[in-house]
């Protein structure tokens, strides 16, 4: 668990906040995300957890700036992400769990090219890339053209693109489906190293053990509401568990075990 000095000017306030998102909402053909209310705080690891259809990824891509919601309001550093959407994502990071990425460019040519569209020197683009390409083990691979890599291996390249403008926000929607064991590793230590940095991080995952080693705060979310939040010792007690070292797959069934299955 990583601990941090909390920045004391934070205060609760959304200016003070890495993301905050209020009253968020969006009806398919029930309510997908229903009044949401989420406040990240700066240089925060922080996991969103939720069965299947809870709601998560809709969240994401609204805070992303790539769905539109029926309401409510999300703010990324103080900036207004509905009002302003270029300005939030300038410093923001989109990571899917179906990355897209050019197979005809080498890993290089892609990261220039996303770097080119953020307008950052290429200079700067260039260095930025080759750190990130070592960091995630494809400084081999560099040259060669994203056609011929595995599964894993694009993922990570869609990493390092959603990285190379050096965003302040990192947001991932399943990072590490699909990634081996070797590969997964590389992933959280570049999250982590990024948090290191001052980053803040928001990520959905199914893997609890991954939520429970690394955010610092875990929500959790059922039928699009906010129904627990906290350290994992807090959702513990949310859960009325007494128990200190009741695993988070406990504390997760229990708080979401007495939902009925949606007709
Ligand atoms: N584009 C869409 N059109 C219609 N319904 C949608 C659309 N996207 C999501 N939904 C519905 O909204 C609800 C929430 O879906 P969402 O993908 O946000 O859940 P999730 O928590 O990310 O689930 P999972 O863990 O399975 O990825 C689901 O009932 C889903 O069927």
């Amino acid at each position: 668990m990583i601990v941090r000095e909390m920045d004391s000017s934070l205060g609760g306030s959304d200016t003070g906040s890495a993301l905050a998102v209020r009253g968020l909402r969006k009806v398919f053909q029930r309510p997908a995300v229903d009044g949401l209310d989420l406040t990240i705080r700066r240089g925060e690891f922080y996991a969103l957890l939720g069965p299947n259809g809870a709601g998560k990824t809709t969240t994401l891509r609204m805070v992303a700036g790539l769905m539109k919601p029926d309401a409510g309001s999300v703010s990324i550093f103080g900036i207004d992400a509905l009002a302003r959407p270029n300005a939030a994502k300038q410093i923001t990071a989109w990571v899917s769990d179906e990355p897209m990425i050019y197979d005809k460019l080498t890993p290089l040519e892609y990261l220039a090219f996303v770097a080119g569209l953020w307008g950052i020197d290429p200079k700067l683009a260039e260095t930025n890339a080759r750190d990130l390409l070592r960091w995630l083990e494809l400084a081999p691979n560099a040259d060669e053209r994203c056609e011929g890599f595995s599964k894993g291996m694009r993922q990570k390249v869609a990493l390092a693109g959603a990285l190379v403008h050096d965003p302040r926000l990192i947001i991932l929607d399943e990072p590490l489906t699909g990634l081996d064991a070797r590969a997964a590793r590389l992933v959280k230590d570049v999250l982590l190293e990024k948090v290191r940095q001052g980053c803040t991080v928001i990520m959905t995952t199914h893997i609890l053990e991954v939520a429970e080693r690394m955010a610092e705060r875990i929500g959790v979310i059922s039928r699009g509401k906010l129904i627990a939040e906290g350290t994992l010792d807090e959702l513990r007690s949310q859960a009325g568990s007494q128990v200190g070292d009741t695993s988070l797959e406990d504390v997760f069934l229990t708080l979401v075990g007495g939902e009925e299955p949606l007709p």
